[in-house]
């Protein structure tokens, strides 16, 4: 699939960085850096427009390696791109870590993961079909 794209930044296009990833890496487009407090959240954008076709979204999410180095992430996890978004793909990123951190011009902040969506019709109902689960949920299996 190939899928139209502006980019607005100094930085190269989102890219595969090895033949199995799922996601592109995605690059801050600012022209200073950035710092955040311990437990302050800020919106960061990446100069990037995309369009993506119905039945398609792009899922923006955390870097491991930010998480577990800086304890920074995405604070809305996955990020949704809807297809038919045509602003700027913004990164809302948090500092979990207790000390003051960074983001500066290029820095490698999340990834865009790109995915099929379903989308459905609802048939309302009185009854559902049972499970063996039913209505367990939240820690109810494995329990002696
Ligand atoms: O991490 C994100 C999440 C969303 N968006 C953009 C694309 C998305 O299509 C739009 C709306 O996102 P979402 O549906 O999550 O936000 P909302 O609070 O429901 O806003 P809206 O009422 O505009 O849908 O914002 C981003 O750029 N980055
Ligand atoms: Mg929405």
């Amino acid at each position: 699939m190939t899928v139209k794209i502006i980019n607005q930044s100094n930085n190269p296009l989102p890219a595969y960085a090895t033949e199995g990833s799922s996601g592109m890496d995605l690059r801050a487009a600012i022209n200073e850096t950035i710092t955040l407090q311990p437990l302050e959240r800020t919106l960061i954008p990446t100069g990037l427009f995309i369009e993506l076709p119905v039945g398609v979204e792009a899922q923006v999410r955390p870097r491991s390696g930010l998480a577990i180095k800086q304890g920074i992430t995405c604070l809305n996890t996955p990020g949704t791109i809807d297809a038919d978004y045509r602003g700027e793909i913004k990164v809302i990123l948090i500092n979990l870590s207790n000390e003051i951190q960074s983001v500066h011009n290029g820095d490698r902040i999340a990834q865009l993961v790109i995915q099929k969506v379903e989308k459905i019709s609802w048939a309302p109902a009185v009854e559902l079909e049972q499970t063996t689960r039913n209505e367990g949920g939240f820690g109810s299996t494995g329990k002696q």
